[in-house]
C-alpha cells in the first residue's frame, strides 16, 4: 500500500516529520504517540512502503542537491516485529531508506533488520529477555555524536525488553553504545551514516527514560523542530468531537437508525454519548401498533430516538452490573438503552468449552447474533429508516492485538469485538474510537461531560467473566468468580486504591488445593487476584507496595470466608509482556 500523496504533502509542508515503518510490533503505534507527545509530527506506514512512492526529499542534517518544493521526512524509525529477520517469510524494509542520508533508528526487530542487512549477525539467543532489564550505557569520549542518543543519561538505566533474537555481531562501522547482562549489542551506532539501533523498547512507558531516548534521537540527532503543538484536549474537542459527529450524521443519513453495543465501560459509553449527540434527538416514529399507547397511526405518544443502545446480559457480567449501567446511562445520561437478557443462550453455548480462543469466538459471534435479532425487532417496531449500523466502542489496542492492521502483527488473542464478527454480518460497523488509546478516550469522556466514576472505570473485557473462569464456564463457576471479584473491587475502593490501579479483577483457576477450615480438611478452588499499572494497556506491571500487601491480606481472608468453594487466594505478579493482563 502506498501512502496517499495528498496527506504527505499537506502535513509535511508544515511540520518536520518522522517516518515510522511498522513491521507489526504490538507497540508500533506507541512510537507515534510518544514522538507526537513532545511536539514532533510523525506518520506510521507499513514496512512494505516503497520509498520512491513517497517523493522522499530530506531536509535535515544533510545537504541534498535535488531539493525541490517537496517537503519530506527528517528521519526514519524501524519498529519491532513478531518475526525473526532470518525467517523465510519475514518482512523487509525497502533498502532505499539507508541511502537517503537521513538518520535511521532501528528498534528491536528494526535493529536486527539493520544489522542483518549491513553485514552483522542476528541469532536466536539462549537468554531471551522479556520485561525489565538494566541497560549499561557506554560513552565514547572521541565520538561525541554517537553519545547523543543517551544524552543526559549515565550508567545503568531501566529499560523494557521483549525479544528472543539478538545481534551477535555488529555490522562494520558500528560501535556499541549500550549493553545488558545478556545482550552485548543492546545499542549500537554508526557515526558517519547516523544510524542507531536499540534492542529495548523506548516507546513503552515502562522504559522510564524512553521518552528521553526518543527525544534525543528525533530532536538532538535529527534536528526536528518541536512545532507539532496540538494539545490533545484541544485536538479532541475541535477536531475529534465535531468531525466525528458530522461524520456519523453523514454516514447514517437523515433517517437512518443505529443500534449501539453498549457495555457500560468507558469506551462504549463515550461512543454512545457521541452517537447520542449526533442522532439522539432525531425521532423515528412508531408504526401503527405502538405497544405503549395502542395507537394505530404513525404519530403516537412515545417517539423513539434513532439511536438504540443495547446492553447484552451475556451471563458473564459482574455483580449487579446490568441494572447499574441501565440506571447510569438511561436515567442519568438520557441515552435510550435496553438490557437484553441472553444469559441462557451464552452460557448454553459455552458449556463444555475450555479453549480460550473458542470461548472468545463463541461470545463474539453470539453477541452479533443478538444484536442482529434486536435490530430486526426494532426495525419492525419503528418507522423511520432501516437499522443498518452497529456502534461499537472498539479502541486501537483492540484492533492491533486482534488483526494485522498496518504491517504484519501477530494475533495475541481475538478480542471479541474485532476478530469474532460473523462473516456474513448484515449490520455495518461504526467505530468512532478505533484510532484512539484509552487515555485519549478518557479525555474525550471528560470533555463530553461524563461522570468521573464512568470515565475512570477499570476496563472490563467483552467476554467478561468467561475469560476469568479458567477451564469450563458453568453458572456456579461464574458465581464464584463474580463474588470474589465484587469483594476485591469493593475493598480496593474502600482502601482508596481504585484510581491508582489501572485494572484489577479476580480470576478462578481450574485447580484445587488442600486447606484447613474449622479444623477440617478442605479441597477447594483457587482465586488469582490481578492488579496492574499501565498507561495504555499494551504493556503493564504488577501493582505493588508494602501497604498494598496488607490490603491484599485482608481481601484474601474476606474472599476465603465469604466465597464458598474457595480456600486459597494468590496474587499474580507477572508483567505484560510476557504475560497478558487477562489470563485467557
Ligand atoms: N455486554 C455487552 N453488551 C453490549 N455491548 C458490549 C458488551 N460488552 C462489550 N460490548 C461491546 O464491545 C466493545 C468492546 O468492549 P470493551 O470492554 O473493550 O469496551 P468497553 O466495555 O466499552 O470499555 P472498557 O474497555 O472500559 O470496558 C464495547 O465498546 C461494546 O461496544
Ligand atoms: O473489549 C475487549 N474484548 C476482549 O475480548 C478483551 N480481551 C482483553 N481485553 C482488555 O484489553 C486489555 C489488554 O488485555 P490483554 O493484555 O489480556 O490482551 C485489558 O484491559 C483487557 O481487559 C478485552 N477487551
Ligand atoms: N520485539 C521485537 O521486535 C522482537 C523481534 C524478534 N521477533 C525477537 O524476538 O527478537
Ligand atoms: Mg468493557
Amino acid at each position: 500500500m502506498a501512502a496517499t500523496q495528498d496527506k504527505v504533502t499537506q502535513v509535511n509542508e508544515l511540520f518536520d516529520t518522522v517516518l515510522i515503518l511498522d513491521f507489526g510490533s504490538q507497540y508500533s503505534h506507541l512510537i507515534t504517540r510518544r514522538i507526537r507527545e513532545f511536539g514532533v509530527y510523525c506518520e506510521l506506514l507499513p514496512c512494505t512502503q516503497k520509498i520512491a512512492d513517497l517523493h522522499f526529499i530530506p531536509k535535515g542534517i544533510f545537504d541534498v542537491k535535488a531539493f525541490n518544493t517537496w517537503q519530506g521526512y527528517e528521519s526514519v524509525i524501524l519498529s519491532g516485529s513478531p518475526y525473526s529477520v532470518y525467517d523465510v517469510d519475514s518482512p523487509h524494509v525497502d533498502t532505499v531508506v539507508f541511502e537517503l542520508g537521513v538518520p535511521v533508528l532501528g528498534i528491536c526487530y528494526g535493529l536486527q533488520e539493520m544489522a542483518n542487512l549491513m553485514g552483522g549477525k542476528v541469532e536466536a539467543c539462549d537468554h531471551r529477555e522479556y520485561g525489565h532489564a538494566a541497560l549499561t550505557i557506554t560513552k565514547h569520549v572521541d565520538h561525541p555524536f554517537i553519545n547523543l542518543l543517551f544524552e543526559g543519561l549515565e550508567g545503568d538505566i531501566q529499560v523494557w525488553m521483549s525479544h528472543g533474537d539478538q545481534v551477535t555481531q555488529a555490522p562494520p562501522g558500528f560501535r556499541i553504545i549500550a549493553t545488558t547482562r545478556t545482550a552485548p549489542f543492546a545499542a549500537v551506532a554508526h557515526e558517519e551514516k547516523h544510524f542507531f539501533g536499540i534492542q529495548f523498547h523506548p516507546e513503552v512507558t515502562h522504559t522510564v527514560d524512553g521518552g528521553t531516548v526518543l527525544r534525543n534521537f528525533v530532536v538532538g540527532i535529527c534536528k526536528c523542530k518541536t512545532s507539532w503543538t496540538m494539545e490533545i484536549s484541544k485536538m479532541l474537542k475541535d477536531a475529534f468531537i465535531d468531525t466525528e459527529i458530522q461524520r456519523i450524521r453523514t454516514i447514517v443519513g437523515p433517517v437512518g437508525q443505529v443500534v449501539g453495543a453498549v457495555s457500560g465501560g468507558v469506551d462504549s459509553t463515550v461512543a454512545a454519548k457521541l452517537m447520542h449527540e449526533a442522532i439522539g434527538d432525531r425521532y423515528a416514529t412508531y408504526v401503527c401498533y405502538c405497544e405503549h399507547c395502542g395507537a394505530d397511526t404513525l404519530i403516537c405518544c412515545h417517539p423513539a430516538t434513532s439511536f438504540h443502545a443495547i446492553l447484552v446480559d451475556n451471563g458473564v457480567m459482574r455483580l449487579n452490573e446490568c441494572a447499574s449501567v441501565k440506571k447510569m446511562l438511561g436515567d442519568k445520561m438520557g441515552i435510550n438503552i435496553e438490557v437484553v437478557d441472553a444469559s441462557a443462550l451464552f452460557l448454553g453455548r459455552l458449556a463444555g468449552v475450555t479453549d480460550p480462543e473458542r470461548k472468545r469466538k463463541i461470545i463474539g459471534n453470539t453477541f452479533i447474533e443478538v444484536f442482529e435479532a434486536e435490530a430486526a425487532k426494532i426495525d419492525k417496531k419503528t418507522g423511520g429508516g432501516k437499522i443498518e449500523y452497529l456502534l461499537q466502542g472498539t479502541l486501537y489496542p483492540d484492533v492491533i492485538e486482534s488483526i494485522s492492521f498496518k504491517g504484519p502483527s501477530a494475533t495475541i488473542k481475538t478480542h471479541h469485538n474485532v476478530g469474532g464478527l460473523l462473516e456474513d454480518m448484515k449490520l455495518k460497523l461504526i467505530e468512532p474510537l478505533r484510532e484512539l488509546f484509552k487515555d485519549e478516550v478518557r479525555a474525550l469522556g471528560t470533555l463530553l461531560g461524563l461522570d468521573d466514576e464512568l470515565v475512570w472505570r477499570h476496563p472490563f473485557p467483552g467476554p467478561g467473566i468467561a475469560i476469568r473462569v479458567l477451564g469450563e464456564v458453568t453458572p456456579s463457576q461464574v458465581e464464584i468468580a463474580r463474588l470474589a471479584d465484587h469483594i476485591y473491587i469493593e475493598e480496593i475502593k474502600r482502601a482508596g486504591y481504585y484510581r491508582q490501579i489501572s485494572q484489577a479483577y479476580a480470576a478462578l483457576l481450574p485447580v484445587k488445593a488442600v486447606g484447613v477450615m474449622g479444623d477440617a480438611r478442605t479441597y477447594e478452588q483457587v482465586i488469582a487476584l490481578r492488579a496492574v499499572e499501565t498507561k495504555d494497556f499494551m504493556t503493564a506491571d504488577v501493582f505493588a507496595s508494602a501497604e498494598w500487601f496488607l490490603t491484599l491480606k485482608k481481601i484474601s481472608s474476606r474472599i476465603i470466608n465469604e466465597v464458598k468453594g474457595v480456600n486459597r487466594v494468590v496474587y499474580d505478579i507477572s508483567s505484560k509482556p510476557p504475560a497478558t493482563i487477562e489470563w485467557e
